[in-house]
């Protein structure tokens, strides 16, 4: 099959888990807790790339308070859908030292991508590292870490769209959906 063919066969074999419409009220509500949360503090935001790409475009415009952007691009799953070790791609440029840092990522599912960003960042001079996620995945296990905000509640499937990808595919989709088990 051609990769169309086969992304396409992925998305026809796939459940829609969350409307376009409930992810965006969840973003909404994300932004009020985090204009409630950040509003005085004029944090430095690192969208963590590349999944992290569309919560961030959406979420940012709704955050109406000084922040500074930057990115950061960590990856454990490549193209798979299990996780393997971390691989630090980029670091952000902005220094972190003495900020209010609110890391934005897409999925938190193990948690131990968004636990060794937090580690990091404050072994670097984060005076205060939050995290934002648009979904958390519910696995039944203990994680590393909790997100201080989050959008959406998934269930124990591989998903994508919104930012997360199938095989490298599907990052634009505007819902959440997920593999057959
Ligand atoms: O909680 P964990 O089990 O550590 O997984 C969460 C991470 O997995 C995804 O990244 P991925 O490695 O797929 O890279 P990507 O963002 O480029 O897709 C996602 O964007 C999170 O950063
Ligand atoms: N696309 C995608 N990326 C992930 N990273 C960790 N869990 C997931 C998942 O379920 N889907």
């Amino acid at each position: 099959m051609s990769r169309l063919a086969d992304a396409q066969a992925l998305l026809d074999g796939a459940d829609l888990i969350c409307s376009a419409a409930e992810v965006d009220a969840a973003v909404d509500r994300v932004a009020r807790e985090i204009t409630v949360a950040l509003g005085d503090s004029y944090p430095l935001l690192l969208s963590v790339m590349g999944g992290a790409v569309v919560f961030t475009g959406n979420l940012l415009p709704k955050l109406a308070f000084p922040i500074d952007f930057d990115y950061l691009h960590v990856t454990r799953y490549g193209d798979d859908t299990a996780g393997g070790t971390l691989r630090w791609i980029s670091e952000p440029r902005t220094p972190v030292v003495g900020r209010t840092v609110l890391v934005i990522d897409d999925i938190l599912d193990e948690g131990i991508t968004l636990a060794a960003i937090r580690e990091h960042l404050l072994a670097k001079g984060a005076a205060r590292c939050l995290t934002a996620v648009f979904s958390d995945k519910r696995i039944g296990r203990p994680k590393p870490i909790r997100a201080d905000f989050t959008g959406l509640e998934l269930p124990d499937r591989y998903v994508f769209g919104y930012g997360m990808d199938v095989r490298g595919a599907w990052r634009n989709l505007p819902a959440i959906y997920a593999l057959k088990d």
